[in-house]
């Protein structure tokens, strides 16, 4: 058995109190035992509007964030998956949100960016057009974890299954999912997708999420949880900042895996 943490937040547009915030969430699920925990989508930066992001855009591999990452990682002795930078590729014009994932001695593991952006007009008048300001990511990454085999994946990816079952197929048995997921949507579809996800793949399922009212008025669900491959929630939490600790046992997720074979019963 091993303990992971989903660390919950309310991002604002000050970049230095969002990473003191999100220092002490690490330092608590360290003394908590955990072994890996993961930030929320935004966890380091909020801005007031959609373009403020790219004043903080990072190269891959260098900047603030990405060395505060690794910094956390070894004072902790905690593998990190940070929810999502932005990170500007060399000769692009957008940059990527990316999810990195720090080894406990600081180094890069992986990096995922986000594949599906978030371009809707909701019924209540929320519109919302990432495209605009983010480059959509091409690739599935999975990452071999002290925990397990990852599949990372990004907030609104969370609604095309497909990308979760490829995951599985690559031996995925926990599927990370850091989100900002609004008010408006999370009310009414984060827990049965996040449900989904874990019981369709027969996997843990690890959803951060960002979870209040931010400095920009945008208003993000909350309910940060861990849910295990039968589909039970180890652990939730509503509103405002928190750690969600939950214990993942990877013979459980055989034996689930085995006694209702889905995964290989597939016909397409
Ligand atoms: N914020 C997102 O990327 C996605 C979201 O809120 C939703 O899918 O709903």
């Amino acid at each position: 058995m091993t303990r992971i943490a989903a660390i919950q937040m309310v991002s604002s547009h000050d970049l230095q109190a969002n990473l003191a915030r999100a220092s002490q969430l690490l330092q608590e699920a360290s003394a908590s035992g955990a072994t890996l925990a993961v930030l929320p989508e935004n966890f380091a930066f909020m801005g007031h509007k959609e373009t403020d992001k790219l004043e903080i855009a990072e190269t891959p591999g260098r900047g603030l964030i990405q060395d505060w990452l690794a910094q956390q990682a070894r004072e902790f002795g905690l593998w990190i998956i940070g929810g999502s930078i932005p990170l500007l590729d060399h000769g692009l014009k957008l940059p990527f949100a990316a999810c990195v994932v720090v080894d406990d001695s600081g180094h890069e593991q992986a990096r995922y960016h986000k594949m599906h952006l978030f371009d809707v007009d909701l019924p209540g008048g929320e519109s919302y057009r990432e495209s605009n300001t983010l480059a959509p990511g091409l690739n599935p990454v999975v990452v071999d974890t002290p925990v397990g085999r990852i599949g990372l994946s990004i907030c609104y990816d969370l609604r095309f299954p497909e990308l979760y079952r490829d995951y599985a197929a690559t031996g995925a048995e926990i599927l990370s999912i850091p989100s900002a997921f609004t008010q408006t949507t999370g009310l009414a579809h984060w827990d049965v997708l996040v449900r989904a996800r874990a019981i369709e793949n027969l996997a843990y399922v690890i959803a951060p999420n960002q979870g209040g009212q931010h400095s920009n008025g945008r208003m993000t669900f909350g309910a940060s949880q861990v849910v295990d491959p039968w589909g039970k929630v180890l652990g939730r939490l509503q509103n405002g900042t928190g750690v969600v600790l939950a214990d993942i046992d990877l013979d459980q997720l055989r034996q689930h895996r085995q006694s209702l074979p889905c995964l290989s019963h597939r016909r397409l």
